[in-house]
This record gives structure tokens, C-alpha cells and sequence, in this order.
């Protein structure tokens, strides 16, 4: 059986406090084993990106680092298939999603940052006053150090390059900290690194979980100088007490409980396509998707029935079928939390319009964490499963009747991450974009991405925004030089 390692400066070690199993969640069985990076590991991975820091890293402008994230990115390009095959069996994700979105998107991420890092902004101010009449204040920006990458395990390799590649790009050093159930894409990127000449040091991987583990060794590490994270609320909350001893700034995308908002008026055929997406893509595990469904009230009849009707052609199975386009759970655990709210949905008295429960699987399949595609009406707001993230494939739809109320329904709750909006009235569209309180609105589209916008969450759904030049206030120090000629 295969087993991984960590990934310090520059080299693998396979070793840790502690062996732990990696679970296919196809079929539930042990894919490899890894090791559980102790306080040790933490501390030479830490040390490693601070020694790279002052090494022939730092001598490189922001042009010849770009250079290197160019060959990164067509490095994942031409390794593709290894990649894919890695995050498939981390995550069971159908293959084609994984090859259309995961693994281009990680590659994607490198290239742009190449180009987008060397146009951060400064500013130049020269003095009209008195007594500072000829002097003039510039931004100088210089890297931040090294940043803990701490990431969630439902798109590895995507989430994890979208902070790595701002990072280097702007000349910091990284410790990544992949998430327990999906280490391998994170640690297959070591040997690239290596292979296309990062420095050693540059970029390391310890694997380990979160609270009293790897995680925390490294969030509450004295010589981090950043930490972004994406995953769940609660472990932001832990991360940010770790960041505060030491007044470490932060960086985060959390959960979400991300409504659609479709209109009588919309195109319908496009909403029933885009709600399916959003609520059923990557099995609902997309910090993005969509758990509430609200439709005016003339439309709502309908659009349950088409909604339902497209779930039927969700076909789970093998990933490398082309047959099946639905993958399992990330595992066994998740699966027991997700079916705990099918189970509340139904105590409560929704009307479960298809799904609830586990579909049966052929052969080995049986073993794996599969969930049926779930659609709930009937509830009141204050339902568990309208008000809290549930991550998994599964939405509920209520009716409503005018804008306000739409709008209301949309805003409840403390989560401010992403909504889509179905209408064809564009002057309706652009006074409800002003109104719902998220860090992107999507109207008629889910899931559009343009690397240049700002990305991130309002409310308890994050703290700042990456993406484009927004990140590069993160991954950058600025400091200001007054100069008096
Ligand atoms: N993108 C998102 O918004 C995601 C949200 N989730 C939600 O979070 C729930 C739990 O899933 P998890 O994988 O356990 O997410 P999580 O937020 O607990 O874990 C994400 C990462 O943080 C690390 N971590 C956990 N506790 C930590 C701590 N105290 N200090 C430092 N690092 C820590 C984990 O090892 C992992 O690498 C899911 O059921 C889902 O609802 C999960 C994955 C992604
Ligand atoms: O496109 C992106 O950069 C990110 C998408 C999805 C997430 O952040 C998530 O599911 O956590």
C-alpha cells in the first residue's frame, strides 16, 4: 500500500507522530495511508520557509517568480492525469468534473497570478503643504513571510492553489496544511516544485488534522505571519484565537447557506439548469451552492416539478464512468451528519419531493459514503435545515410573494457568502444586487468565476477578499516611505 509524507524543505519524509488512513469514499476502503506531522515537523517546515524567505527566493523580482509560476502551471497541465487520478480518489468525484474543473482550475490559478501579483497597486502622494512642500509619500510593498494555507477537502487542489499561487507570487513562503481526507494533490505539488526549480523551502506540505494536531501546531505557530483558511465557521473562529496571540492577520472563506432567488419571469429551462448545478454539483459540497431555493409564488408548483425531474438524471457511480455524473460523500462521518438533517427535515414535516436516504450500490460501490440527491418542500425559516450548513446534495423550496419578501428570505441568518438571482427584468436584477448581503451575487449564472473579482464573504462567511489585486493586501505588506527632498 502506498503511503505519503510529508513535504519539507524540499524533500519528502515519510514519517509523523502517528499512521492514519486515507478512505476511498467510492467504496469506503483504505486508498493509502499518511502520517500525522508533529510539533517537530511543524516547527522545521516553519523554519524552512523562513530561511527561504532570506535565500535565492528572495532575490528573485516579481517577473522571474512569474516566470516560475508559468512553468508550475503547465507542469500540472502536462501531469494532469496524475493529478486527476489523485483528487478522484481523494474525493470520488466523477473524473469528468475533476478534469474539467479541479485539476485546470489549480493549474489556471498559477498562471494568473504570475501575471496578475506583479501589478499590485501603490500610491504616490506628493505633499502640497507648507511644511512638507516638496516631499512625497510612495508605497513600497514587500512580502508578507511565511503563510500557514490551511484547506477544506471538497476541491483540494483548487482551493488550495488559489492561496499558494497569490503567496508566491508575491514572494511570501508557505506551510500548507491539507485537509485530513484529501492530502495527495497538495503533496504530489512538491515534486513540481522541485521539478521546475522552486527553491527548496519555498513551499511545504505537513498532513495531520485540525484541532490539538497539525492544524493547530501551525495556526498557533510563533513565526507565521499569515494564515488564510478556507472551511467551516467554527474552525475559523479556533484559527482566528490561534491568530490573535501574536496579532497575525487573517484571510478566510467559511460556510455558506447561499439562497436562489428565481422570478416568475425568468427563463425557466436556464434557472432549473443553473439551481441544479448549484445545488447538486461536486454532491452539494461547493462552500458556493445552494441550500435554499425561494420562487415566486405562480412559478413554484412548476419549477418543483422540473427541479425533481432533472435530479432523476443524476446518475452515482464508478467516477470513471462517463455514465455517472454523481459522486459519493467525502466520507462516512459527513455522510452520518448529512443524512442527521435528512432525518430533522423529515421529523419537522417536510414534504420530501424525491431522495432522503442512501441509494443501494452495486459490488464494492456499497461500501462507499453515497447519499441520495434531496429535495425538501413545506418547511418553516426556522427549520435546522433552512438555517444551518449542511453541505451535501440536498435544497429546500418555499414560495414567495414580492420583491421584499424575497429579499428578506434571502438576507436571514448568519451567513453572507454567495446568492443567485433568475429573473429577465435587468432593472429588478440591479436593485436586488444592491440589496442581498453576499460577497458575490450571481444572476442567471452559479459559479461563473472571473479570477480578477473580488472573492470572499460577507457576515460569518469571511474576513477580506482574494482574488485579483484584492488578496495582494494579504500576501503584501505596504509600507509607506515619506521622502523630503
Ligand atoms: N469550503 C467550505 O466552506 C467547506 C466547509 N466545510 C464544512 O465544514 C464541515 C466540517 O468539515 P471539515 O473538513 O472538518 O472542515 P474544517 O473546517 O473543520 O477543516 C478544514 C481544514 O481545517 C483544519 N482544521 C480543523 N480544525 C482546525 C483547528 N482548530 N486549527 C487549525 N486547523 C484546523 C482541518 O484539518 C482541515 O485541513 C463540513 O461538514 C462542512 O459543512 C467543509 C469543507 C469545506
Ligand atoms: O472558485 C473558487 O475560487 C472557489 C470556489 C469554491 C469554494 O471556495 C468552496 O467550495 O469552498
Amino acid at each position: 500500500m502506498k503511503s505519503l509524507g510529508q513535504f519539507i524543505d524540499g524533500a519528502y519524509e515519510e514519517a509523523g507522530t502517528s499512521r492514519f488512513n486515507v478512505v476511498d469514499p467510492v467504496t469506503g476502503e483504505v486508498a493509502y495511508t499518511t502520517y500525522e506531522a508533529g510539533r517537530d515537523q511543524v516547527d522545521r517546515a516553519v523554519a524552512a520557509a523562513r530561511a527561504a524567505l532570506s535565500g535565492p527566493w528572495a532575490r528573485l523580482s516579481a517577473a522571474e517568480r512569474g516566470a516560475l509560476l508559468r512553468k508550475l502551471a503547465n507542469r500540472i497541465a502536462e501531469r494532469s492525469e496524475e493529478f486527476l487520478r489523485a483528487e478522484v480518489l481523494d474525493t470520488g468525484k466523477p473524473a469528468d468534473l475533476a478534469s474539467h474543473l479541479d485539476i485546470p482550475r489549480g493549474a489556471a490559478n498559477f498562471s494568473f497570478f504570475a501575471d496578475t501579483a506583479p501589478m499590485a497597486m501603490g500610491e504616490a502622494f506628493p505633499a502640497p503643504t507648507p511644511d512638507g512642500a516638496g516631499a512625497l509619500n510612495y508605497t513600497l510593498r514587500t512580502p508578507r513571510g511565511v503563510i500557514a494555507v490551511v484547506c477544506p477537502w471538497n476541491l483540494p487542489l483548487l482551493l488550495m492553489t488559489w492561496k499558494v499561487a497569490p503567496a508566491l507570487a508575491c514572494g511570501n513562503t508557505v506551510v500548507v496544511k491539507p485537509s485530513e481526507e484529501t492530502p495527495a494533490t497538495a503533496t504530489l505539488l512538491g515534486e513540481v516544485m522541485n521539478e521546475v526549480g522552486i527553491p527548496k523551502g519555498v513551499f511545504n506540505v505537513v498532513n495531520g488534522f485540525g484541532a490539538g494536531s497539525t492544524g493547530e501546531f501551525l495556526t498557533s505557530h510563533p513565526d507565521i505571519d499569515g494564515i488564510t483558511f478556507t472551511g467551516e465557521t467554527v474552525t475559523g473562529t479556533a484559527i482566528m484565537k490561534a491568530a490573535a496571540e501574536g496579532i497575525r492577520p487573517v484571510s478566510f472563506e467559511l460556510g455558506g447557506k447561499n439562497a436562489a432567488v428565481v422570478f416568475a419571469d425568468c427563463d425557466l429551462d436556464r434557472a432549473i439548469a443553473g439551481t441544479m448545478r448549484s445545488a447538486f454539483l461536486n454532491c452539494g459540497q461547493v462552500c458556493l451552492g445552494t441550500e435554499r431555493i425561494y420562487v415566486e409564488r405562480p412559478l413554484f408548483d412548476t419549477f418543483v416539478e422540473k427541479l425533481a425531474a432533472q435530479v432523476k438524471t443524476l446518475k452515482p457511480g464508478d467516477p470513471w464512468d462517463k455514465a455517472s455524473n454523481f459522486g459519493p460523500l467525502i466520507s462516512e462521518v459527513h455522510r452520518q451528519k448529512v443524512l442527521s438533517y435528512y432525518a430533522k427535515a423529515k421529523a419537522e414535516g417536510a414534504t420530501v419531493v424525491t431522495g432522503g436516504g442512501i441509494p443501494d450500490m452495486p459490488g464494492k460501490l456499497a461500501g462507499g459514503s453515497w447519499i441520495e440527491p434531496t429535495i425538501w418542500t413545506g418547511l418553516p425559516e426556522s427549520s435546522a435545515v433552512i438555517q444551518e450548513e449542511i453541505f451535501g446534495p440536498c435544497c429546500h423550496i418555499a414560495p414567495f410573494d414580492s420583491e421584499d419578501e424575497a429579499v428578506a428570505l434571502a438576507n436571514a441568518g448568519p451567513y453572507g457568502l454567495a446568492a443567485s438571482l433568475w429573473t429577465r427584468d435587468l432593472s429588478r436584477a440591479h436593485r436586488l444586487a444592491a440589496r442581498i448581503e453576499v460577497g458575490t451575487l450571481w444572476i442567471n449564472s452559479w459559479f461563473l468565476r472571473d479570477l480578477r473579482a473580488a472573492f470572499g464573504g460577507s457576515k460569518k462567511s469571511g474576513i477580506g477578499r482574494e482574488g485579483g489585486l484584492h488578496g495582494l493586501d494579504f500576501y503584501t505588506e505596504q509600507r509607506n516611505v515619506c521622502i523630503h527632498l
